[in-house]
């Protein structure tokens, strides 16, 4: 069993990740001071693991009802999000219910949102159950929904009040699914530690055979740095900005391809080397550090290039449109270095161009 603390004051929670979680972890509910629960999940996830998480929380006594919602990035919205409020209110929960998120990170992320929303805000419990949320989505508060305008663009920041984490999930998880997983967990290594950069590349292969050791050591230290980044930067002012390194990008291809088409695993993995590429204009980061990233996201199957047809003219729109613009300037994050990354607000519209435009 690993245990890592986010440690935000009062906010504080923990994240637990063991194999068998889902059966055994009630006794980590003790502090979680209600006694009803209503657990989110989706259609996909409900036949696989709904009944077993019932059980589970329901040992502890307190009372647990359930909402399926249907899957996908594409019902990452508003409607949704009303589909839970109800639910909510027709089993009459007041402000002592908490809220269960079951599933990857679009379960996770609109659970909290309605937590954060609901009667004002009530507690959540995040039971990530895809590689990315348990990498990224289920830790530091983000939870949003999307606009057809943008990505993530209505939300607020509410922490869990506990992630449990059960890396057998992983199992079930189709091929594809874990590789958007792995865009995230290469992203850390790039924007913040060059060690694990390599080791991931050392461990390519057993990562690629899911081998557990391997995949319990990458999502332990993709959590502890996620951990450490927001409990520097709760709320995205400085340091925690690193962590959309690819986003820009990324979102834009989401948006722009329809929710859904692109995941978004894959959409960062491409924002990721435009973002490296970028660099390498600026003369920041060499081809062969380019060539690294390039080629450990390709191992992992992700594409590295923007969808057939979409430029400079197609990116734009969405890019300016990102939440880290600042008085009207873009921001993106780059890589320094391999292992280090920082905000740049001096880019210009001509070396985007010249990027997404290329030729
Ligand atoms: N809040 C954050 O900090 C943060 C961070 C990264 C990503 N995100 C958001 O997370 C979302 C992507 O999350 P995701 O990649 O988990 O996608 P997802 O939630 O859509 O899950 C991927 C697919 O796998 C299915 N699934 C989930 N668990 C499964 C399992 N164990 N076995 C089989 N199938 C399973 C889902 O039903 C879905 O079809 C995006 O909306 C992204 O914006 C948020
Ligand atoms: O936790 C963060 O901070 C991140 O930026 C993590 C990202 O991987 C994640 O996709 C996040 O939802 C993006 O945030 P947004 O503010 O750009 O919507
Ligand atoms: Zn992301």
């Amino acid at each position: 069993m690993e245990r890592i603390d986010v440690e935000l004051g009062q906010r504080s929670y923990p994240i637990i990740i063991q194999a068998g979680l889902l059966d055994s972890g009630a006794q980590w509910l003790s502090e979680i001071n209600t006694k009803r629960l209503l657990v989110v999940t989706n259609e996909v996830v409900a036949p696989l693991y709904l009944e077993r998480c019932v059980a589970m929380l329901a040992s502890t006594g307190k009372t647990v009802d359930t909402l399926v919602l249907p899957d996908g990035e594409a019902h990452k919205t508003l409607t949704t999000l009303d589909g839970i409020f109800s639910r909510a209110l027709e089993l009459g929960l007041s402000r002592d219910c908490a809220l269960v998120a079951l599933g990857g990170g679009v379960i996770g992320d609109m659970v909290g949102f309605a937590a954060a929303c609901y009667q004002r805000g009530v507690p959540f419990i995040q039971i990530p159950t895809t590689l990315l949320a348990q990498v990224d989505s289920s830790v530091g508060g983000k939870t949003a929904v999307n606009h057809p305008l943008g990505k993530n663009m209505i939300g607020a920041f509410h922490q869990p009040s506990l992630v449990l984490m059960d890396i057998n999930t992983l199992a079930t998880l189709p091929a594809r699914e874990f590789a958007a997983g792995m865009a995230e967990v290469i992203k850390y290594g790039i924007l913040w530690d060059a060690d694990f950069f390599a080791w991931l590349e050392s461990h390519r292969d057993d990562l690629l055979a899911q081998q557990p050791e391997a995949l319990n050591y990458a999502i332990r230290r993709c959590c502890e740095i996620k951990a450490e980044v927001v409990a520097q930067d709760e709320t995205e002012q400085g340091v925690r900005a690193l962590l959309n390194l690819g986003h820009t990008f990324g979102h834009a291809i989401e948006a722009e391809q329809g929710y859904g088409n692109w995941l978004h695993g894959e959409a960062v993995a491409t924002g990721m080397v435009q973002a490296a590429e970028l660099a390498q204009q600026l003369d920041w980061l060499d081809a062969e550090a380019v060539d690294r990233i390039r080629a450990l996201l390709q191992a992992f199957e992700l594409p590295v290039s923007a969808p057939e047809g979409m430029g400079f003219d197609q990116f734009i729109p969405h890019m300016r449109r990102d939440k880290k613009v600042l008085d009207g300037r873009l921001r993106l994050i780059l890589p320094r270095t391999l292992g280090r990354a920082e905000v740049v607000s001096d880019v210009t519209e001509a070396q985007l161009q010249q990027l997404l435009d290329p030729s």
